[in-house]
């Protein structure tokens, strides 16, 4: 099974003395659906900038795929997260003024990979997609604004989908649902990046959504906590 994702002795952090991600070695399989669960403020959202290349860390490389990116630039890390990762924001970054049909269509704009990789238009995919999720068509030419969190968060689900990344990153999309409609999400969800073979990371604290996903990771376990990290701990 080869790595969708692989960390090697990497450390990062916001300010110069406390490290935030001290990471030895982790590593996700291709095909995987990992949660990865964490305390409120214990780095989850700094890692995951880290994995999208959104931030460089200080030391270590970062595989995807097989491409360490953190001998990228700036401009290739942006283009190999428009290429290959699927995001989904913990406020979801709709473009509010545009309808959910559009802001789905964002996803291909800015990867010709990814519009190779539709099976059929990119417009047919995107209202397949809404359509599978639950939105009407009406709801579909709607602006993001007017909509529920919920459907505001089925379209960013969609949009990170469309033209089926080999990486899907989730941060927390289902913390503003209630337990029926979070359950529902999280399997379409996972049904959906399955039929592409996408590895999914889905971040969140809460413990018992563990049942969805094929392997779990604490980030405890994975990165020392930032005062031991400081004080010179040894990593897992
Ligand atoms: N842009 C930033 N600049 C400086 N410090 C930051 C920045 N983003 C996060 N931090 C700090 O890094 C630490 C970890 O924050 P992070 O958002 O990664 O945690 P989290 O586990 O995702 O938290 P939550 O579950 O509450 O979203 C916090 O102490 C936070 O203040």
């Amino acid at each position: 099974m080869s790595a969708a994702i692989e960390l090697d002795k990497v450390r990062f952090s916001w300010s110069s003395q406390v490290p935030i991600i001290d990471i030895d070695h982790w590593r996700v399989d291709c095909g995987d659906t990992l949660l990865l669960r964490g305390a409120s403020g214990s780095g989850k959202s700094t890692l995951l900038s880290l994995l999208a290349g959104i931030n460089k860390p200080q030391r270590g490389e970062i595989c995807l795929l097989g491409s360490d990116i953190t001998r990228l630039s700036a401009r290739q890390r942006d283009k190999f997260r428009a290429d290959h990762i699927g995001y989904i924001f913990q406020q979801f970054n709709l473009l509010p003024y545009l309808s959910a049909h559009e802001n789905v269509l964002l996803g291909v704009h800015f990867s010709a990979l990814r519009r190779q990789r539709l099976t059929q238009s990119a417009t047919q995919t995107a209202t397949d997609y809404l359509s599978r999720l639950g939105l009407s068509k009406q709801q579909q030419q709607q602006p993001a604004a007017v909509l529920s969190v919920g459907q505001q968060q089925r379209v960013a689900a969609a949009r990170a989908l469309i033209g089926a990344p080999e990486i899907l990153i989730a941060d927390e999309p289902t913390s503003a649902l209630d337990t029926e409609h979070r359950d529902v999400f999280i399997k379409l969800l996972l049904e959906l990046s399955q039929a592409n073979n996408t590895t999914v990371v889905f971040v969140t604290h809460d413990a018992t959504l563990a049942g969805h996903f094929n392997t779990h990771t604490e980030l405890s376990q994975l990165n020392p906590l930032p005062q031991t990290a400081s004080a010179g701990g040894s990593n897992v």
